[in-house]
């Protein structure tokens, strides 16, 4: 399929991942959810007055996010609440600035929500980042915003590099898009869409459209900032959206743990037959980790969530499944690691928009999990993963962080798996070797397996 090519003897530092010889008896303190956190952010700056961040996510995707911001004049500050009670942001907003420069790094939430707020800039934006976000798909953002009023010069391929050239406003009204690729070009323009002078009518055309709940996300948090928004849910069409013009309101916003970065900590307690807590689960989310626990009861735990947060408790004993996971994509490494560890095939469905994530997320998690000993084919939008014996070798990463937290569940049950560049999880997990070291280290001897 796409080619995942490495090169041998050009590997970036190896990580030994730990094994664990027992059953996880962990909590986990996971740090704030990135797509929380860059929404908050872009509200924040877009507001009518000063807001506040609490327990932002501090990785590369968010602080890439806050340097934009400020390149164009917003202001903010970091800084620890007054209570002591963790980090706080202050945004100040201002007028919107060109000439600025953008480095979206291979963040998706940077490179499709930043641009509509570039348009409202009063002079040119440049938009660049790693290789990979040459690849990543931005058409479905660039052509609606041409359509929608905005200027924007890119080498004719709908993707980065690319210059706005802010004009002070833009007109903004009714559009049509192809969102099958990435649902961030939906919620790129109904984030900035108050500020529109007609605000936006956004209708997908096209196939499916993946990752519903990171609409509802944007919906949810466009909402608490005081935004008109009318959406099928709420007796729309399907398939629209409509945002009115208004001025936003500056918020107190707590942020959520990053649901989806607690799947290789629950995971942990999975493949041990241990118990891992993660502390301020929320009752209601958006978030598409919330499927996990439904997704990893059904793989043979069971879980609670009480006042204390989410706990999740395996047997020890793993079941494969077959899910579509469409809607829930970002959890796609991690439960394929599982599934290899599995006494019974999984299926993974739905995720064909993976192959133009961070890496083609499909292509490396076959290979990789191939070159430990595994059984997965990958068709066109699926993988199929059978149980086989695992050894331990290198796992590549190609620069996505979900693929080396994918490897670490793996090394838990695996000697000698070494995952390449595991400081590629830095995009939305800090120390993510600190915290999984940490877990492996409340290990209590009693709850040790015999
Ligand atoms: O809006 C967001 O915060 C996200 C939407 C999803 O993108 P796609 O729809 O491109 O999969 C998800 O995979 C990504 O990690 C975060
Ligand atoms: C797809 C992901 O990220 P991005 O925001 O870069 O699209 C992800 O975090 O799994």
């Amino acid at each position: 399929m796409t080619g995942i090519e490495t090169s041998p003897g050009t590997h970036p530092a190896l990580w030994p991942a730990p094994t664990a010889d027992g059953a996880v008896d962990a909590t986990v303190t996971v740090p704030g959810s990135k797509s929380v956190t860059n929404r908050g952010l872009i509200l924040a700056a877009l507001a009518a007055e000063p807001g506040w961040l609490r327990r932002p996510l501090r990785s590369r995707d968010t602080l890439l996010m806050a340097e934009a911001l400020r390149a164009m004049g917003v202001g903010i500050e970091e800084g620890v609440g007054p209570d002591g009670g963790g980090e706080v942001w202050r945004v100040i907003p201002a007028g919107l600035h060109g000439p600025a420069t953008v480095d979206v790094g291979n963040a998706g939430t940077v490179m499709r929500f930043l641009p509509p707020v570039a348009a409202l800039a009063d002079g040119p934006v440049r938009f660049d980042g790693d290789p990979r976000s040459h690849e990543r798909p931005l058409h479905g953002v660039i052509d609606a915003l041409r359509a929608l009023g905005a200027r924007i010069d890119d080498d004719g391929r709908g993707a980065l590099p690319m210059t706005v050239h802010g004009g002070g406003a833009l007109d903004g009204g009714p559009v049509r898009i192809d969102a099958s690729s990435s649902s961030q070009f939906v919620s790129a323009l109904l984030l900035s869409a108050p500020r529109f002078n007609q605000g936006v009518e956004v209708r997908h055309v096209g196939a499916a459209l993946p990752s519903l709940p990171h609409i509802r996300m944007t919906v949810d948090m466009l909402r608490a900032a005081g935004a008109r928004v009318d959406t099928a849910e709420a007796g729309g069409e399907r398939g629209v959206w409509r945002v009115a013009p208004s001025a936003l309101l500056g918020r107190d916003l707590v942020v959520e743990p990053d649901l989806s970065n607690a799947a290789p900590f629950l995971a942990a307690a999975l493949v041990t037959g241990g118990r891992v807590t993660i502390p301020d689960w929320p009752e209601h989310t958006t978030q598409p980790g919330d499927e996990l626990r439904r997704i990893f009861t059904e793989m043979g735990g069971s879980c609670e969530l009480t006042e204390t947060g989410l706990t999740f408790t395996g047997t020890g004993r793993i079941t494969g499944i077959d899910a579509d996971l469409h809607e829930v994509g970002e959890l796609t490494p991690v439960i394929a690691a599982v599934a290899a560890l599995a006494d019974s095939e999984s299926v993974l469905r739905g995720i064909g928009h993976l192959r133009l994530h961070e890496t083609d997320r499909l292509a490396a998690l076959a290979k990789e999990i191939n070159g430990l000993g595994g059984d997965v084919t990958e068709t066109e939008d699926s993988l199929r993963i059978v149980p086989a014996p695992l050894r331990g070798g290198i796992f590549h990463t190609y620069e996505d962080h979900r693929l080396a937290t994918a490897a670490a569940v793996i090394g838990l049950a695996v000697e000698g798996v070494q995952i390449e560049n595991v400081a590629t999880t830095a995009k939305t997990l800090p120390d993510f070797p600190g915290l999984w070291t940490g877990m492996l280290d409340a290990t209590t001897p009693s709850a040790r397996r015999a």
